[in-house]
């Protein structure tokens, strides 16, 4: 009797949680990105974009939708620093790529470290989004633009979850649509990568 109600117990305190790791090269946006998702879910004003400096170690927002805590990895998108990427390519559930998408002279540069990410053993089948941040600006490449250049390594990407989703980390346009993609392909992928269960 006692283990039965404390297991129920744990069935109705334990939380899911999944962990999502926020990768791109340095300047895409990602930790701007990171106080956004911060700002609109735990309603609370996240640092000021001219606060924000280059990412050197590791950032982390955890949100809680439908009972379910998303924990976001932001890490340090400078070449020296991909790396360190691999370290938490076991433990996550989903990647968020960010592109800057007005930056047309890496775009070379985001090809070949995309590629290097999806490729890598430890993340196969784990949903991909990738983000074409900076829709604010109006030069930016659109969607279209971006899926037509990474189209010859779309293949690679397997038979995965993976999406390609316009925003602007700095306005907010967007980011909600891409949590929400998030989360529905968490919840799919949770035979291949279950989530952990905390008090
Ligand atoms: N116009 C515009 N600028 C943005 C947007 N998102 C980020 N930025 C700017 O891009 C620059 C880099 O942003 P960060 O969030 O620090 O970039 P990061 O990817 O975290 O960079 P690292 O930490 O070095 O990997 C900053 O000047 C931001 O204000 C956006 O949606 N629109
Ligand atoms: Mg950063």
């Amino acid at each position: 009797m006692y283990t039965l109600i404390t297991g129920l117990y744990k069935q109705w305190t334990q939380k899911e949680e999944f962990y999502v790791i926020i990768l791109g090269l340095d300047n895409a946006g990602k930790t701007t990105l990171l106080e956004r998702i911060k700002s609109i879910y735990l309603g609370v004003a996240g640092l000021p974009p001219e606060k924000i400096a280059p990412t050197v170690g590791l950032n982390i927002g955890k949100v809680e939708i439908n009972n379910t805590r998303l924990n976001f990895w932001d890490l340090g998108g400078q070449r020296e620093l991909h790396s360190i990427w691999e370290k938490y390519y076991s433990e996550c559930h989903a990647i968020v790529f960010v592109v800057d998408a007005t930056d047309k002279e890496r775009i070379e540069e985001v090809k070949e470290t995309f590629e290097t990410v999806i490729t890598n053993d430890t993340v196969e089948g784990v949903p991909v989004l990738m983000l074409a941040n900076k829709q604010d600006v109006p030069s930016a490449l659109k969607v279209h633009e971006i899926k037509e250049i990474f189209n010859p390594i779309a293949l690679r990407l397997g038979a995965r979850d993976s999406k390609v989703l316009p925003v602007s980390a700095l306005k907010g346009d967007g980011v909600q649509e891409a949590v929400d993609w998030l989360f529905v392909r968490l919840q799919r992928n949770r035979t291949n990568r279950p989530p952990i269960f905390r008090n």
